[in-house]
């Protein structure tokens, strides 16, 4: 298996050095150059199978020669074997046909540890082969930084840097990036929002000198590696509601389109998807462009769901170059308008995109009452960004499609808007439960590409 670049104009690689790549030379996204499908009886012989069974199926064709069968294997049941429930993503049912996919139950309770987990695991057999070490830099609205960060603390081939907005994540997303002793650990808070960190660390990898000096590497959704982990929960819910037999639907709370891309792989491999429902919060830009306002960036305004607190969603880019047919020229032509400000998606592509996904929005005053909602009928506690799935999906749902919304968080890490909405502030797991009590340690540092790319060479003496 080989991937190209979103913009069409950097190297083909293997699956090996997409993962290490990060971003593409010519800023795009690296993508799969076919998507490989399992036959319906592959999809149904997944019934009753573990998970890791079922990760093991869905993402072979896509690793290449990269690990042996076995060391892919050994590589999965290590990054599931931290996880707090032996279903690993469980379902519960919500009302008739909705049903709740609960991808919280990872070391730091967030959907973020399916794929991290993973990649770091893969990152480590895949370097100490070579004998390399790594500088990532991430960016994070709070969970990717948490869960990356967990994967990759104390490793020796790995310094991990993580860029979070200065106070615009919650307090337990914080402590978890700040609290770690581990010295190749590095919480850099930014004056600015998460589509300032995002687009500093795009830059960070647009510019070659940074980019080679530091061995620059990436586990944000820019990596494939982090999409395609993400593809095996929708294939083992289906499955286990009826699936490839009948249709299934996902509600995906949604910023920068990770997680439901990965759910329209799943539809591309054979999994039979009727719709995948983009939710957003009032950070709306998706659903304003799904309903034909063109793609334009906004300010990003802080809500109670900060994790999805993006205007510039990241992987928007991957669903635009299915859209226009693989035309890399064209997306580059879109990203260079998105970097002026904005562009309006052409008809053929519209329908292309309505063809797989639809959307929704909720309020700051939705999410909330619908936190309150579902506690009071389901007694199902839910974060705020699971809340504002659960909303959109309520408007979407058909009678005779099950509806699966993901649950992408705990709602212990977002204790003060459970609180507000329910007068329940949700425990941390036990093994947490000192969080509060442990030492911060963070650098506070300008929106600036120059003082960023400063810190990080004098953090590693380079
Ligand atoms: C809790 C939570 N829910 C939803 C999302 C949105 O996911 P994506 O960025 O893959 O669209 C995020 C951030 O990515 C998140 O941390
Ligand atoms: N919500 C995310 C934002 C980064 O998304 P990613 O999937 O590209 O890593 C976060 O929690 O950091």
């Amino acid at each position: 298996m080989q991937y190209v670049s979103t913009r069409g104009q950097a190297p083909v690689l293997t699956f090996e050095d997409t993962m290490l790549t990060g971003l593409a030379r010519d800023g795009g996204l690296y993508v799969p150059e076919h998507i490989p499908t399992l036959s319906t009886d592959e999809i149904a012989a997944m019934a009753g199978q573990s998970y890791e069974d079922v990760a093991y199926t869905v993402m072979r064709p896509f690793i290449g020669a990269t690990f042996t069968d076995t060391e892919f294997r050994e590589l999965i049941a290590a990054a599931y074997a931290p996880f707090g429930h032996a279903a690993r993503a469980p379902l519960v049912q919500l009302a008739p046909n909705h049903f709740l996919l609960e991808l919280f139950h990872g070391p730091t309770l967030a959907f973020k540890d399916f794929a991290m987990q993973l990649i770091g695991q893969m990152f480590q057999k895949a370097l100490g082969r070579k004998g390399e070490r790594v500088t990532i830099v991430g960016a994070t609205s709070g969970d990717t930084g948490s869960a990356a960060i967990e994967a990759f603390r104390g490793l020796d081939n790995v310094d991990v840097f993580i860029l979070y907005p200065h106070g615009r994540v919650s307090e337990v997303q914080r402590r978890q990036m700040t609290t770690p002793t581990e010295s190749n650990v590095h919480a850099l808070a930014i004056d600015g929002d998460f589509d300032d960190c995002q687009a500093r660390l795009k830059d960070m990898f647009n510019d070659f000198e940074f980019r080679d000096g530091v061995k620059l590497a990436g586990v944000n959704s820019i990596n494939w590696g982090r999409v395609l982990a993400q593809v095996v929960y929708y294939f083992s819910s289906a499955v286990s509601l009826g699936a490839p037999h009948r249709e299934i639907s996902f509600t995906v709370p949604t910023g920068n389109f990770g997680d439901i891309f990965a759910g329209y792989i799943a539809k591309r491999m054979g999994l039979p998807v009727r719709d995948l429902v983009i939710a957003t919060n009032q950070n709306d830009i998706l659903d304003r462009c799904m309903k034909g306002q063109g793609y334009r960036k906004g300010t990003v305004h802080a809500s109670i769901s900060p994790s999805m607190d993006i205007q510039v969603s990241s992987n928007f880019e991957r669903a635009l170059f299915e859209a226009y047919g693989r035309d890399g020229g064209a997306v580059a032509q879109l990203m260079a308008e998105l970097a002026e400000g904005g562009f309006d998606v052409s008809q053929g592509a519209m329908e292309a995109l309505r063809e797989n996904y639809s959307s929704g929005r909720a309020s700051e005053a939705e999410t909330s009452a619908t936190i309150t909602k579902a506690l009071a009928e389901t007694g199902e506690l839910l974060c705020p960004h699971s809340a504002v799935g659960v909303k959109v999906a309520d408007e979407r749902r058909e009678e005779a499609v099950p509806m699966i919304t993901l649950a992408t968080a705990h709602p212990a890490k977002f204790p003060d808007a459970v609180e507000a909405a329910t007068g329940i502030r949700p425990p941390l797991p036990a093994r947490m439960a000192d969080l509060f009590d442990r030492e911060e340690r963070l650098t506070r540092l300008p929106n600036d590409l120059a003082a960023l790319k400063t810190h990080i060479k004098e953090t590693l003496a380079l």
